[in-house]
């Protein structure tokens, strides 16, 4: 799978509101960073982990970081999801988000999986220690402002689209959903 998002570029154009730092950032051609994030759903329940240590520590999240060079989006999902929950899952596109920062000059592209079962048992590991929550219990309040919007199209199994622009690396300033692309 390739990075296709030049949507996003769009949807900051043709939005009036944008902050004026992400219309830049986004139409400046800057090569994004990409990252994975998995969230396994059973149906009732997400499994989710504490983030023990660097970015977003302290905040639950579904398993995932950066796609190494070489790698393929999916096998990074794969490689992160038993980094750091000790177990693999057939893994689902779910949606794909956005993220750009007024303080920092690439943005990210967050490429989001869901799987509805796993293989082996969910363990803590040195990044993360993984809970499950109910559908009804998600702890919005302990996640990225961002997660609350996008959190109800994954549970409903709509596919996603999100450009989210945060001030200060965690502020989140700005935000649009985008309907799923025809060939999603
Ligand atoms: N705003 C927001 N909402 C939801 N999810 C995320 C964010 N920001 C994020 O970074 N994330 C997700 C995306 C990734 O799954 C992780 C961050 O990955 P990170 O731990 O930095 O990447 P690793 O490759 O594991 O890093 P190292 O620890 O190995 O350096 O959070």
């Amino acid at each position: 799978m390739q990075s296709d998002t030049d949507w996003a570029v769009e949807a900051v154009q043709h939005a009036s509101s944008a902050p004026d730092f992400a219309i830049q950032k986004l139409l400046s051609g800057t090569h994004r960073k990409l990252l994975t994030l998995v969230v396994i759903n059973d149906g009732a329940r997400v499994l989710l982990g504490l983030k023990k240590r660097g970015f977003g520590a302290g905040f639950y999240n579904g398993f995932g970081g950066k796609v190494d060079p070489g790698e393929t989006i999916e096998e990074a999902a794969q490689r992160e999801l038993q980094e750091e929950a000790c177990i693999t899952a057939e893994l689902k596109d779910a949606g794909v988000l956005v993220f750009v920062f007024d303080d920092q000059p690439q943005p990210w592209e967050v490429h989001v999986f869901t799987a509805s079962s796993y293989v082996g048992e969910p363990a803590e590991t040195d990044e993360m220690r993984p809970q499950w929550f109910t559908h009804t219990d998600v702890p919005f309040d302990s996640m990225w402002a961002d997660d609350l919007i996008w959190y109800p199209y994954l549970l409903r199994h709509e596919y996603f689209r999100g450009v989210f622009a945060f001030r200060q690396t965690t502020k989140l300033a700005w935000h649009t959903m985008l309907p799923p692309s025809p060939d999603s």
